[in-house]
């Protein structure tokens, strides 16, 4: 297909990473969930046959386990095994005859497929906006390839520097203290300013509970992080940690729709 418009990825000229444009503008406006769902449906292109899936969380993944299993129940796709990435997938895959596994059944998946709330130019993520990022992290590093689909606005020039949440899951205990070290610690180590909040929900206010019983401390940055894997070291040091939302170079190709039609990159 003719390339008519600017590419909507900026990948820096160092990047070791490959782009490929796949397509050109779309004949009309699409809304964001349209963008969300076009970028999966093309990740479901590339699930095959008797292959263990991840199968992630999210507006835009709910799209990639629908569209599973249209093929499924179509029977253009057989054989194959989900893994899902929390109770909210595990429900939707049920409800739609998905088979299911987990890790201590399939250690080695084939392909995930799941949304991100951030992105960057070398593919590294923030995942667990919607407070999945646990399961997610541990399906998604068990996988052979994880394909990412996002609609253009998840595009960002560094981790953290939109000044948006940067999940990190603690154990209740003592949460507040946790809550504090974190702060503290892009404070004092990183030179970077940060506000830790813990997520509350309902009329009430009470405290937001993932999938494993943890909290979860959002982390809102004054600018970029800087070195990511030192940031990921140190939040994983501290005890009452469980995971952080940072996903660092565990993406084999991210897939973004968006106003000029899809783009796709890949390690
Ligand atoms: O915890 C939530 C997950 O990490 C989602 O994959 C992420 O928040 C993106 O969600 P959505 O596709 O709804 O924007």
């Amino acid at each position: 297909m003719a390339i008519s418009s600017p590419p909507l990825f900026l990948f820096p000229e160092s990047s070791p990473m490959e782009a490929s444009i796949q397509a050109s503008a779309p004949p009309t406006i699409l809304t964001q969930d349209e963008l969300k769902k076009i970028a999966a449906y093309k990740a479901v292109e590339f699930v095959e046959s008797g292959m263990v899936l991840g199968l992630g969380t999210g507006s835009t993944a709910k799209h990639a386990v629908d569209r599973i299993a249209e093929l499924l129940h179509q029977g253009k796709l057989t054989n194959i095994v989900g893994v899902p990435t929390s109770k909210k997938t595990q429900e939707q895959a049920i409800s739609l005859g998905i088979p299911l596994s987990d890790l201590n059944e399939h250690p080695v998946l084939d392909l995930a497929i799941d949304g991100a709330d951030e992105v960057d130019p070398y593919l590294n993520l923030v995942k667990g906006r919607g407070g999945s990022l646990l399961r997610e992290k541990m399906v998604e590093s068990a996988c052979k390839k994880f394909i990412v689909i996002v609609d253009q606005t998840k595009l960002v020039k560094s981790l953290g520097g939109t000044g948006d949440a940067v999940p990190v899951e603690v154990v209740p205990f003592c949460w507040k203290f946790t809550e504090t070290r974190l702060q503290r610690l892009f404070e004092e180590k990183f030179e970077v300013g940060c506000v830790a909040k813990l997520r509350v929900c309902g009329k009430n206010g009470e405290p937001f509970v993932t999938d494993n019983m943890n909290y979860i401390v959002d982390l809102f940055f004054e600018k970029d992080i800087g070195d990511l894997e030192a940031a990921s070291d140190e939040i994983l040091r501290l005890a009452g940690v469980v995971e952080h939302g940072m996903f660092l170079n565990m993406a084999t190709t991210v897939i973004v729709a968006g106003e000029y039609g899809i783009t796709m990159k890949t390690k």
